[in-house]
């Protein structure tokens, strides 16, 4: 669905990507992650085409974004980290916007915005800063877009309305739509992405599915000094050691990707062998 071969890219003399090469497939809510500057924000405007690589191949839905093809466009949809809304009556943001996407559901929008909150006949121009990015989150998802890039989408929501957020995604994903989230809020994705891809001064880090991280990883509190020592990534709590290790013994534990996240980024090479060394 989103393929990106050998990718460079740079802001002037800045190089950002040297020669990334990365996929996303359909039916997937994807977490991007990666510390400040790293290029996450530029990874995405490349596969909306609002960035043009110097070097490699993007293939987003069989076209290559650069060329701004309206059929492209219409089936791609970006939640900008900073953006800009005119004021005007939701109605009329509605009106003039959805008629670029023709598989945009008013019903769908409407139910949104209820989930949200937001009554339907306020002005765009009376809104703070988080409701209107759920106006801009209720309209993206009502598109339909096969392709759905979010950069981060839960800044500036409140506590209600990150889990209305992690709500309605899960509701609007499917078999034939790509989500990709970019955030650092990660403790907002838990429980709604299924791949992890950690990206570092244009590399990527670590890419698994949620379902290999938990069966290859465990996530515990340990008091065993050795196990300690041997954890990938250790961190004192008041309950004990708070430890990432390898999944030895197959046993369930819950998925912390803050823990996850500073474990691949201090010890990443090492996190990274038990997924190599097994079947
Ligand atoms: N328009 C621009 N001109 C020049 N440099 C830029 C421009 N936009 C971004 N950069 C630089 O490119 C690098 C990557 O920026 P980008 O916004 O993609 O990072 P990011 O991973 O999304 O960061 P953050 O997590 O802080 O949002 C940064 O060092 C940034 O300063």
């Amino acid at each position: 669905m989103i393929t990106i071969h050998n990718l460079h890219f740079s802001y002037k003399k800045k190089k950002i990507f040297n020669g990334l090469s990365l996929s996303f497939s359909p039916g997937h809510i994807y977490g991007l992650l990666g510390k400040n500057g790293t290029g996450k924000s530029t990874l995405l405007k490349n596969i909306m085409g609002s960035l043009f690589p110097s070097q490699g191949s993007i293939n987003v839905l069989g076209y290559q974004p650069g060329k701004r093809q309206p059929a492209f466009l219409q089936d791609a949809f970006i939640v900008p980290e900073e953006f800009y809304l005119p004021d005007v009556a939701i109605e009329k943001f509605v009106s003039c916007n959805a008629p670029f996407y023709p598989r945009f559901s008013r019903p769908q929008f409407n139910t949104y915005l209820q989930e949200f909150d937001i009554p339907l006949e306020n002005s765009l121009q009376q809104m703070s800063y988080g409701q209107k990015k759920k106006v801009l989150i209720s309209f993206a998802l009502a598109c339909n877009t096969s392709i759905l890039l979010m950069d981060e989408p839960s800044n500036g929501l409140d506590i209600m309305s990150k889990s209305q957020f992690r709500k309605v995604i899960a509701g609007a994903i499917d078999d034939n739509k790509c989500v990709i989230i970019s955030t650092h809020q990660v403790k907002d994705l838990e429980n709604l992405i299924d791949r992890i891809t950690i990206i570092d001064e244009g590399n990527i880090l670590f890419d698994q599915t949620i379902d290999d991280i938990s069966s290859k990883l465990s996530f515990r509190i340990s008091f065993d000094d050795e196990e300690t020592k041997k954890a990938f990534y250790k961190e004192e709590s008041l309950k004990g050691n708070v430890i990432v290790a390898p999944n030895t013994y197959a046993e369930e534990s819950k998925i912390d990707l803050e823990l996850l996240y500073k474990a691949v980024v201090t010890n990443g090479n090492n996190v990274n062998t038990v997924f190599k060394n097994q079947p």
